[in-house]
């Protein structure tokens, strides 16, 4: 029997941690076949990111065609999109299919992925076509323009965002050091947000949670999970896998999650 296929149109990281490197061994993980578009391409290790660039609007625009003309797709996931043509572009190819954004705005170590004009085109034109969205609270504040010294519950970051249109989860790691689990909060637009929690892992190798935390959830959506469940499983799915890359010491900054590793080594 065919796999389903998930298409992640996202940049990439050349220490092989997040984006699409990320995205296709969490997708190979679940057992789903994964496609890819390159928005972007970008030259980063554990410790952070030294050049961006944007691929061309042409070459992104044949890629997706070439992908959503071929192949049947059962679930987009965005991450990393680089460019305003890109997010326009994605808005237009994917708009009424099931479409996970992870809206990156900023990498873990510090660098700046989308432009302001970026941060607007999500919220005017590709978040209300999404499915759903996958912010970390700090990408779920500004999206919404809030001032980032008056932090919200990400309850409340999510059912704010919700009045976009598409259902959101406000993830997040760890709240302390030492805490025992994790929340993530879901809404569906009208609806209270639930809370979704998982063992926490004491790591400092967790560059790319968030990039295979939606891949994880594209997956269990494409093999036909219904949405709380698939964020459930997905929020599982990188609890277990940074448990077992907790003990690497690859690079010398936030090294990568074990993706593919079925056990400690
Ligand atoms: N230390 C941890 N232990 C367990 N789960 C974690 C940990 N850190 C993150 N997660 C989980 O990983 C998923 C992605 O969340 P996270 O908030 O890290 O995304 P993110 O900040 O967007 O990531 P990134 O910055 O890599 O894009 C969530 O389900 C979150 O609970
Ligand atoms: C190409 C690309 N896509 C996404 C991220 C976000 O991941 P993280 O926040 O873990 O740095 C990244 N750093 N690079």
């Amino acid at each position: 029997m065919n796999p389903p296929v998930v298409l992640a149109v996202a940049g990439t990281d050349s220490g092989g941690a997040a984006g699409l490197a990320a995205d296709l061994a969490t997708f190979s993980a679940l057992g789903v076949h994964g496609a890819m578009v390159v928005a972007a391409v970008t030259a980063q290790d554990t410790t952070g990111v030294t050049a961006i660039h944007a691929v061309p609007a042409d070459v992104v625009a044949a890629q997706l065609e070439a992908v959503l003309a071929d192949l049947p797709v059962a679930a987009v996931k965005t991450g990393m999109l680089g460019s305003l043509e890109a997010v326009a572009l994605v808005t237009r190819a994917c708009a009424g299919r099931v479409l996970v954004v992870d809206p990156v705005l900023r990498a873990t170590s510090g660098a700046d992925l989308a432009t302001d004009a970026v941060v607007a085109a999500y919220r005017d034109v590709l978040l209300p076509v999404a499915t759903v969205i996958t912010p970390n609270a700090a990408e779920a504040g500004g999206l919404l323009g809030l001032d980032s010294d008056d932090p919200m519950h990400p309850a409340a970051l999510a059912t704010g965002l919700t009045g976009l249109g598409p259902a959101v989860v406000v993830t997040g790691g760890p709240e302390v050091a030492g805490a025992e689990t994790c929340t993530d909060w879901l809404a569906l637009p009208g609806a209270e947000p639930v809370a979704i929690s998982h063992p926490a892992v004491a790591t400092t190798n967790d560059h790319g949670t968030g990039c295979t935390y939606s891949s994880a959830l594209a997956s269990y959506l494409a093999l036909g999970e219904d949405l709380k469940t698939s964020c459930a499983r997905a929020a599982a799915y990188v609890s277990n896998q940074l448990d077992i890359s907790k003990t690497w010491t690859l690079g010398r900054g936030r090294g990568p999650v074990a993706h593919t590793h079925k056990e400690i080594a």
